[in-house]
């Protein structure tokens, strides 16, 4: 089975999160699912060179890492992921979607209005309990 190594940003403005939702995708248990942003990392990158490429290219902000956060391993139906999650901060630019359908900024306690991709939920379980 394939595996990925994704990092994804917890970017945190105040007491808001900065939640994204997916498009359509081939796989039916990812599509249109609420995520954080991010992505693949590619060889020879580190976790935060790879979140502030991916938080660029996917939404055209600037991004201050602050802190590791956790580390999630899922395997859906046809591929597992290992994801980093890493505590960010907004440093500049506009927001602006490029690859996602839509956005909120959400408190933690408001996360679970939301449909999350199944990978996620340990996160947002993190962030709700603190
Ligand atoms: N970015 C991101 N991906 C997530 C999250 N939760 C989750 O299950 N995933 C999965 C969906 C994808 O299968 C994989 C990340 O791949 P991606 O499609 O976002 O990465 P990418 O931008 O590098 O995409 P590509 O160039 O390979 O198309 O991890 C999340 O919170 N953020």
């Amino acid at each position: 089975m394939k595996h990925h190594e994704v990092v994804a940003a917890v970017i945190q403005n105040g007491d808001q999160i900065l939640c994204l939702q997916r498009g359509p995708s081939k796989y039916h248990y990812i599509a249109h699912k609420w995520e954080f942003p991010g992505g693949k990392v590619e060889p020879g990158e580190t976790q935060e060179q790879a979140i502030i490429r991916e938080i660029h290219e996917e939404l055209g902000l600037q991004v201050d890492v602050r802190a590791a956060f956790l580390t999630v391993e899922h395997e859906y139906p046809d591929f597992k992921i290992t994801m980093h999650s890493l505590l960010c901060t907004p440093a500049g630019g506009e927001l602006v979607l490029t690859e996602h359908v839509g956005y909120q900024w959400l408190p933690a306690s408001g996360l679970l209005s939301l449909d999350w991709a199944a990978a996620d939920l340990p996160i947002v379980d993190k962030l709700m309990a603190q």
